[in-house]
């Protein structure tokens, strides 16, 4: 089933995306929303490939941290061949599951709003989510070469013109303001 509306996140790493987009669902009901993420296919193909644990990649652990790096640079590959390779897959998982609501949780490049964009205009709003460095090392983020300096993680810092851009530095205020302006879009186009 296609989606009703679309809402597409990005933000650096531990700038609480996935905190902010659960907290979504949360909202939304389980049964009229789900999280897409684009890079749950790179996680799985990375996991199959190299006899790994794909629930450990997937969630929040060092684990996931490891194996950064190595798959970025095999998805830069794959991306280089086809853009919207990664969405596409993510799009299609999303599909099965007959949610009115997407939550893209991790846009991380322009040809990833590129392709939202071009699949999904019409229903489709962008959101980035921000938050300053001392608060993203509280969160357990250090700085790593090859990984916070490559496109993976910078592509999307020029960006103007989202919809919301929401500062996430803890202060729950701001983000439930942002949440119910989002949450009243939703569901008028639902
Ligand atoms: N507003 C908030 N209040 C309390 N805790 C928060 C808030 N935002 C984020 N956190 C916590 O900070 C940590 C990092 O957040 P989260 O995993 O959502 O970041 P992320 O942007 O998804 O990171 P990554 O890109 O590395 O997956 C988590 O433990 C999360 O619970």
């Amino acid at each position: 089933m296609d989606p009703k509306c679309v809402v597409i996140f990005s933000g650096k790493r531990k700038s609480g995306k996935d905190f902010i987009t659960e907290k979504l669902v949360e909202i939304l009901g389980k049964d009229n929303a789900t999280i897409v993420r684009i890079s749950a296919p790179i996680k799985k193909h990375w996991a199959e490939l190299h006899g790994l644990d794909l629930s450990q990649l997937l969630d929040s652990t060092s684990y996931k941290e490891q194996h950064r790096l190595a798959m970025i640079e095999w998805s830069e590959q794959e991306r280089s061949k086809d853009y919207g390779v990664f969405c596409r897959s993510a799009a299609s998982v999303a599909k099965e599951t007959l949610k009115p609501v997407w939550i893209v949780s991790d846009a991380r490049r322009k040809t990833d709003l590129k392709w939202f964009r071009e699949n999904f205009g019409s229903i489709l709003k962008t959101v980035r989510v921000t938050a300053d460095d001392d608060i993203r090392i509280q969160r357990g983020w250090n700085f790593t070469a090859g990984v916070d300096d490559v496109a993976s993680e910078c592509d999307l810092d020029d960006i103007s013109g989202w919809d919301w851009t929401v500062s996430n530095n803890g202060k729950t205020e701001a983000i439930s303001d942002f949440l119910q302006e989002l949450e009243a879009w939703i569901k008028q186009s639902l």
